[in-house]
């Protein structure tokens, strides 16, 4: 991967790298030594599946294309019951606020819409651009709201912008680089409009009135130490010391470096990835994991995922949760030069999901998104493996810039009503899961009890789905 030598390969970021790209993400068709039915029966008895395993029951048998219809079913419902048997039958989720720091980025991933060229951010430049870079400041006015209103957590995902270091020593060290911009991604923040401070004083500001501070990625871990050579482990543990909680495991995209080569040639690799969350762990922070996908890869490349993220765990044991991103395909680069046609399709959602169960037998928690698939499909995932329905976000900026359509927030009677209707118990959680709170849906209306000021106020009123309502001042961007 580029990005360790040559941290600007992509400056000037977004996509000037996809006409490259026709036929460079034509993998060979999967194939394996092992027959659907064998790989279903191991699922049933409990038996830990292999890759060959995994592919099979995601492709519902590598012998034939597309998928069918009857033996999708028997997956499903063999994740269904694995879901019961390992954690019932609560749906949990979070009250939380997204908070981006910034939208400025130079590392060009192709999937990617939230970000925008860096340059359009300095002071000199008269490019237009539809993003925005807070300070610290307005980073805690986000929070202080967001806990008035009874939230328990603050993620916070970002571009790497170039002015962004650790701290002030790190300033120093990328500063005396002879040519900072092109060496290591960096450029003073006299030279941008708004100065987003350190990413120490951004987690020292938003980890106030005892928030969950859920920030930085692995991309950010590495942008936090490069040029450097500092361990993830000790970039980890001074953020920890600035009041960061947890860390989310975004940035994994797909951990294979043949897929990671076409779609973010700029991001760190799958060892340094790996890498990174390990520093987490050893930092003492819990991580979540991710996979998002439904673009160039194939399903072997989906198995040796999951293969990656449960060795992982067997290692640490400090994964929370994992979190399928399905690809919202409509305003990316990939799309508009015509690498993909579009994104998965709900039954490849559905395996995803079910298959994750089934295979991640060290990860308790598996999420599905309401951001990513809509409320609808959500819930049909719930009853596909997943246990966790994520959090109330308030405000959200990746998928909503990538062309996704199903809303920025989910109120705790949105929640409620969609998780008694599937028959399931409504649960608010603390980042970890390890505080729970069983929601009785007869005594409404439904607010957050377990933030720090929380006292069961309903947090937003009304239906979400349309992003109407009070709810833009929360996630206010500049
Ligand atoms: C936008 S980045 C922000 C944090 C940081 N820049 C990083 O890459 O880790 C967070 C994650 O959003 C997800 N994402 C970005 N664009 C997406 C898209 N079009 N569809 C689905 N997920 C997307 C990716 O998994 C990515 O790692
Ligand atoms: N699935 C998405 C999430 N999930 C993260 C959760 O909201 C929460 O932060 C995590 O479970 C830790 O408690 N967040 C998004 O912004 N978008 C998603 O699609
Ligand atoms: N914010 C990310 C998703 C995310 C964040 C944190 C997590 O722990 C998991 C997923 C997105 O919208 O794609
Ligand atoms: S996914 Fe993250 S690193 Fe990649 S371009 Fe988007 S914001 Fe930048």
């Amino acid at each position: 991967m580029t990005s360790a030598g040559d941290p600007d390969a992509n400056a000037g970021g977004d996509d000037h790298g996809a006409a490259a790209l026709d036929g460079e993400a034509d993998f060979a068709d999967p194939t394996t030594n092992q027959s659907f039915e064998n790989a279903l029966a191991k699922a049933r008895d409990r038996t830990r599946l292999t890759v060959d395993d995994a592919v099979e029951l995601l492709a519902t048998g590598t012998e034939r294309d597309g998928i069918d219809p009857a033996r999708k079913e028997a997956v499903l419902e063999a994740a269904d019951r694995r879901r019961r048997e390992t954690v019932g039958d609560e749906v949990t989720f979070v009250a939380n606020v997204n908070n981006n720091v910034t939208t400025a980025c130079n590392t060009g991933c192709l999937f990617c819409n939230f970000k925008d060229s860096a340059h359009a951010f300095e002071t000199d430049s008269d490019a237009d651009h539809p993003g925005f870079t807070k300070t610290p400041a307005e980073s805690q006015a986000i929070v202080e709201d967001a806990l008035d209103m009874g939230v328990y957590e603050v993620c916070s995902v970002s571009g790497l912008h170039p002015a962004l270091a650790l701290n002030a020593e790190h300033h120093e060290i990328l500063a005396a680089h002879d040519n900072p911009a092109s060496e290591v991604n960096y450029k003073p923040p006299s030279r941008y409009a708004t100065d987003p401070g350190t990413y120490v004083e951004q987690i020292e500001a938003m980890s106030v009135g005892g928030i969950h501070v859920h920030s930085m990625t692995p991309e950010e871990a590495y942008h936090a130490r490069r040029g450097t050579n500092w361990t993830y482990e000790a970039v980890y543990d001074r953020l920890a010391a600035a009041g960061l909680d947890s860390a989310p495991g975004t940035a994994a995209e797909i951990l294979v470096d043949e897929v990671r080569d076409v779609i973010c040639p700029g991001k760190i690799g799958t060892d340094d990835w790996v890498a990174a969350m390990e520093g987490a762990v050893a930092a003492g922070l819990d991580v979540t994991s991710t996979m998002m996908y439904g673009h160039v890869e194939t399903v072997e490349h989906r198995a040796e995922h999951l293969r990656v993220i449960r060795d992982l765990q067997d290692r640490t044991g400090g994964i929370t949760e994992f979190v399928p991103l399905s690809f919202i395909h409509e305003n990316t680069p990939l799309y508009r030069h015509g690498v993909v046609d579009g994104g998965a399709s709900r039954a490849e959602d559905e395996l995803l999901v079910a298959v994750a169960r089934l295979f991640l037998d060290n990860v308790d928690h598996v999420q599905a998104s309401w951001v990513k698939s809509g409320d609808a499909h959500g819930l049909k995932l719930l009853n596909c493996g997943a246990d966790d329905f994520m959090g109330t976000i308030l405000s959200e900026e990746i998928t909503k810039r990538a062309g996704g359509e199903y809303g920025e927030y989910r109120s705790f009677d949105d929640y409620v009503e969609m998780i008694t209707a599937i028959g399931r118990t409504p649960v608010e959680r603390s980042t970890d899961y390890r505080t729970r709170r069983r929601i009785d849906p007869e005594d409404d209306p439904h607010g957050p009890e377990l933030g720090p000021r929380a006292d069961g106020t309903p947090l937003l009123a009304g239906s979400s789905t349309g992003g109407e309502s009070g709810v833009e001042s929360a996630g206010a961007d500049n």
